[in-house]
C-alpha cells in the first residue's frame, strides 16, 4: 500500500506543476456528432439537476460527452461532441435561450439537466452558481492522480450549496496498471466524502474510462461503466421534493437582452410556480423592488406557460432595462421577499488543510459573501456588547463563531440560509444566517 501511496503522491506533484495551457495543448480531441436525436423536454419524467465537478483535467467534459453519446444511442439525448460542450464560460451566445451550459439527457426514469463545471480555480465563481442548481453531482477523479485540491474544494462547495448526494466516477482507469492504486483512490475518496458529511461508505463509486466509452473501445471499462454510472445516479440521487406550494422565487444567474423583445433573466427556480403574464418583483441590490410582468417563459429552449421549482428558466421581463437586472437579485411573487443588509451568522472558519486561511482574522474583517447566485462585499464584526468584542478576540481557523455580517448592497435573504465567505480566490468560512437584523 505504501508504494502505491508514494506513487500517487509523486504523480500528483508532477501533475499539479503542468500548466493548464500545456494541458489544454495536449488535449486535442475532435469528435463529430454522429447522431442527432431530438429529445423534447416534457414533464412526463421527474426532472433532476445534476453536474460534473472535480479537479481540472480529470475528465469531466469527456465524461459529459460520453454520457450524451451513450444516451443518444438509446434515443435519450442529443449527442454532444467534446468540443461542443459549453463549459459555462463567461460569455455565451444564444437566442432567447437560457443557460446553454445545461446539457439535457434522459434515462428510463428521469430527465436530467447537466452542468459541466470548469475545474480551473478561476472558475470557482461559476462553480458556485452552477452547483447551486444541482440536486446531485458526479465528482470525477482521475485514477492516475487521485484526489487533488479542487476535488476537495468542489466537494466542500457542493456541500455548502446544498448538494446532498454525490456519485464518484474514478476516471482514466485505462491509464493505471496498478490495481492497488485504484483501491487506494477509492478508499481515499470514501474517507474524503465522509469527512465532508457525505455518506462515504455507501456512496456509489464507479471505476471506468470516459475516453474509452467515448471512443467505443474496451467496453468493460468504457460504455458499461457509463451505463453503471447513470444507474447509480438514477438510484442514489433522490428526486428532490420541489416546493411547488410556496410563493415563486428564482435567483438571477444571468441576464441578457434579445433585440426587439426585451430583457431576459435566467436562473433556477427555487420554489413555487410562475404562470406566464404574472406580475413579479425584482428584489435586492437596488433599494426599491422593481415591479414587472413576465411575458414569456422558456425552459430548455422551449416556450412554456409556466415555470416551476427545479426548472432552469429564462423569464422575459416587460419594460425592464438590462442594466436594471443584476445577477444575485431574486425574482419573486410581489410582496413575498424583502432585501436586508445586516444579519447574525453562525460560521465555521476553514482550516489551512481545508483550503482556508493560514492565519486568523480580527473583527472588521472584509471578505466577500456568496449566497444563492449573489456575491457581495461583506463586513464581519463581533456582536455589540459581546464578550468577544470586549476582549477583541481574534478568529482562528477551525473556530465556530457567531458574528454580525453587514453586506454592501441589500439582498433578499432569509433566516436559515447557508452562505460561503471567500477571500482572494478561496473559501475561508461557511455559515448560516441565524437572524436578520435591521
Ligand atoms: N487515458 C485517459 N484519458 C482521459 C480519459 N478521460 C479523459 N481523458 C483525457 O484527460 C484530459 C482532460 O479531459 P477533460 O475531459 O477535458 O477534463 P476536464 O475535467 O473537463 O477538464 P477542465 O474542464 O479543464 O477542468 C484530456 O486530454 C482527455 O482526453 C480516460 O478515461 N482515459
Amino acid at each position: 500500500m505504501s508504494f502505491a501511496r508514494t506513487l500517487l503522491q509523486t504523480t500528483r506533484a508532477l501533475r499539479s506543476n503542468a500548466s493548464p495551457v500545456q494541458q489544454a495543448l495536449n488535449n486535442k480531441l475532435f469528435y463529430n456528432a454522429t447522431r442527432n436525436y431530438a429529445v423534447a423536454f416534457t414533464r412526463d419524467k421527474p426532472h433532476v439537476n445534476i453536474g460534473t465537478i472535480g479537479h481540472v483535467d480529470h475528465g469531466k467534459t469527456t465524461l459529459t460527452a460520453a454520457i450524451t453519446k451513450r444516451q443518444a444511442e438509446k434515443g435519450f439525448a442529443n449527442y454532444l461532441a467534446y468540443d461542443a460542450i459549453d463549459k459555462a464560460p463567461e460569455e455565451r451566445k444564444r437566442g432567447i435561450t437560457i443557460s446553454t451550459a445545461h446539457i439535457e439527457y434522459q434515462t428510463d426514469n428521469r430527465h436530467y439537466a447537466h452542468v459541466d463545471c470548469p475545474g480551473h480555480a478561476d472558475y470557482i465563481k461559476n462553480m458556485i452558481t452552477g452547483a447551486a442548481s444541482m440536486d446531485g453531482a458526479i465528482i470525477v477523479v482521475a485514477a492516475s492522480d487521485g484526489q487533488m485540491p479542487q476535488t476537495r474544494e468542489h466537494l466542500l462547495l457542493a456541500r455548502q450549496v446544498g448538494v446532498k448526494r454525490i456519485v464518484v466516477f474514478v476516471n482514466k482507469v485505462d491509464a493505471v496498471e496498478d490495481k492497488e492504486m485504484l483501491e487506494l483512490v477509492e478508499m481515499e475518496m470514501r474517507e474524503l466524502l465522509s469527512s465532508y458529511g457525505f455518506e462515504g461508505d455507501e456512496t456509489p463509486i464507479i471505476l471506468g474510462s470516459a475516453l474509452c466509452s467515448l471512443e467505443g473501445r474496451e467496453p468493460e471499462i468504457g460504455e458499461k461503466k457509463v451505463d453503471e454510472l447513470l444507474e447509480a445516479v438514477d438510484t442514489w440521487i433522490p428526486t428532490p421534493e420541489r416546493q411547488l406550494e410556496k410563493p415563486f422565487l428564482m435567483s438571477v444567474e444571468d441576464v441578457f437582452s434579445i433585440p426587439g423583445r426585451g430583457t431576459v433573466a435566467s436562473g433556477r427556480v427555487e420554489r413555487g410556480v410562475l404562470k406566464k403574464d404574472s406580475e413579479v418583483e425584482l428584489v435586492g441590490k437596488n433599494n426599491a423592488p422593481i415591479r414587472t410582468k413576465v411575458t414569456d417563459i422558456e425552459t430548455f429552449k422551449k416556450s412554456c406557460d409556466e415555470s416551476r421549482a427545479g426548472d432552469n428558466s429564462g423569464l422575459l421581463l416587460r419594460g425592464v432595462k438590462r442594466e436594471d437586472v443584476l445577477r444575485g437579485m431574486i425574482i419573486a411573487k410581489p410582496g413575498t421577499s424583502k432585501a436586508h443588509r445586516r444579519f447574525l451568522t453562525s460560521m465555521y472558519v476553514l482550516t489551512k488543510e481545508e483550503g482556508g486561511r493560514h492565519t486568523g482574522f480580527h473583527t472588521n474583517y472584509k471578505p466577500q459573501l456568496f449566497i444563492r447566485t449573489a456575491d457581495e462585499a461583506a463586513h464581519l464584526t463581533w456582536a455589540e456588547g459581546s464578550a468577544e468584542e470586549k476582549e477583541d478576540k481574534m478568529v482562528m481557523p477551525g473556530d465556530n463563531v457567531e458574528m454580525v455580517c453587514e453586506i454592501h448592497k441589500p439582498l433578499a435573504i432569509e433566516q436559515g440560509q447557508r452562505f460561503n465567505v471567500r477571500e482572494g480566490g478561496r473559501t475561508v468560512a461557511t455559515g448560516l444566517i441565524t437572524r436578520i437584523l435591521e
